[in-house]
């Protein structure tokens, strides 16, 4: 475990991503948009499913939504599903995101024993990567200190971390709330706030943890304090899955102005039309 006085170092001039993002959602607000290429969604918006339907989808939300978001977060399982040549649009997608203001979530969900975390993390986190994205959520079922060669690496070059600790979908209280009082996300949280002692006590650290907008009262009944974390907090389950900004205020409490809101297919609906993926952006926007 790093202690308190790790200096941190950065390649190429980079903030830390804590911090950049804590100044992007203090510009923009705190709204991160999922693209997520649901087959069910190029339909609708009149694409094929195939390469240059991904392709012309991944790149429409960008271009209509990288002036008003913090971030934009691409699934990349939708990406997968076409095989190399979908990973060759992700690649594209996260080059262009990278040319523009808004910082990027390759929301990936790796985790493995550290040896092989080490590939996860060259190929979500290393400079120079054609996958690199300034940020990679994380799963923690091989114990947190698995995760250790991306928390380094993310470290060491401005990049971040999301790791998962209570999840939006009803069935990950099956193993998240296990333990009560002592509960497996509590142990996530406790472990995610002690990797944010490296970072500046003054901004947001750049371990972040993805917390459910749809939680409702488990923090409270599990005892967990999300202020202690230091870092941002992505709360998938706003629009799609149901929750509201004041479903958000409510669960998440003192800990607020550290959740980034992730989106996708209650902003994506409204495509094709830029004008209207842009209007329910920042109608979203005004919901938080
Ligand atoms: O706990 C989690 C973790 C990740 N997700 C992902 O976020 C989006 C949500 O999409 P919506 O269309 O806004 O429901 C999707 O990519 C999930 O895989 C999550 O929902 N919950």
């Amino acid at each position: 475990m790093p202690s308190q006085n790790t200096p941190v170092k950065h390649d190429g001039g980079r903030a830390p991503f804590g911090a950049r993002l804590a100044a992007a959602m203090l510009a923009r607000g705190p709204l991160c948009v999922g693209i997520d290429p649901h087959p069910q969604l190029l339909a609708a918006w009149g694409l094929d499913d195939s390469i240059e339907g991904l392709r012309s989808f991944s790149l429409t939300v960008l271009e209509a939504v990288e002036p008003l978001a913090a971030a934009i977060k691409p699934q990349v399982a939708l990406y997968e599903r076409h095989g190399s040549a979908g990973l060759a649009v992700l690649e594209e997608l996260l080059a262009a995101a990278a040319q523009t203001e808004v910082l990027t979530i390759a929301d990936a969900k790796r985790g493995d024993i550290g040896s092989t975390m080490a590939g996860y993390a060259d190929a979500w986190l290393r400079d120079g990567s054609s996958l690199a994205a300034d940020s990679v959520t994380l799963s923690p079922y091989l114990g947190f200190e698995s995760l250790r060669p991306a928390l380094d690496l993310a470290a060491s070059n401005g990049r971040g971390v999301f790791v998962l600790a209570l999840t939006s979908n009803p069935e990950g209280a099956s193993v998240q709330h296990v333990g009560g009082a002592e509960s497996v996300a509590k142990r996530i949280v406790q472990a995610a706030a002690a990797e944010n002692q490296r970072y500046s006590a003054q901004a947001l650290g750049s371990v972040g943890l993805v917390v459910g907008a749809t939680v409702g009262s488990a923090l409270t009944d599990l005892g967990i304090d999300l202020a202690t974390v230091h870092g941002p907090l992505l709360a998938p389950g706003l629009g799609a899955q149901g929750a509201t900004g004041a479903d958000m205020r409510a669960s998440f409490g003192a800990a607020y102005p550290a959740v980034l809101a992730t989106s996708s297919r209650g902003i994506l609906a409204a495509g094709p039309s830029v004008a209207a993926l842009r209007a329910a952006t920042v109608e979203t926007l005004q919901g938080l």
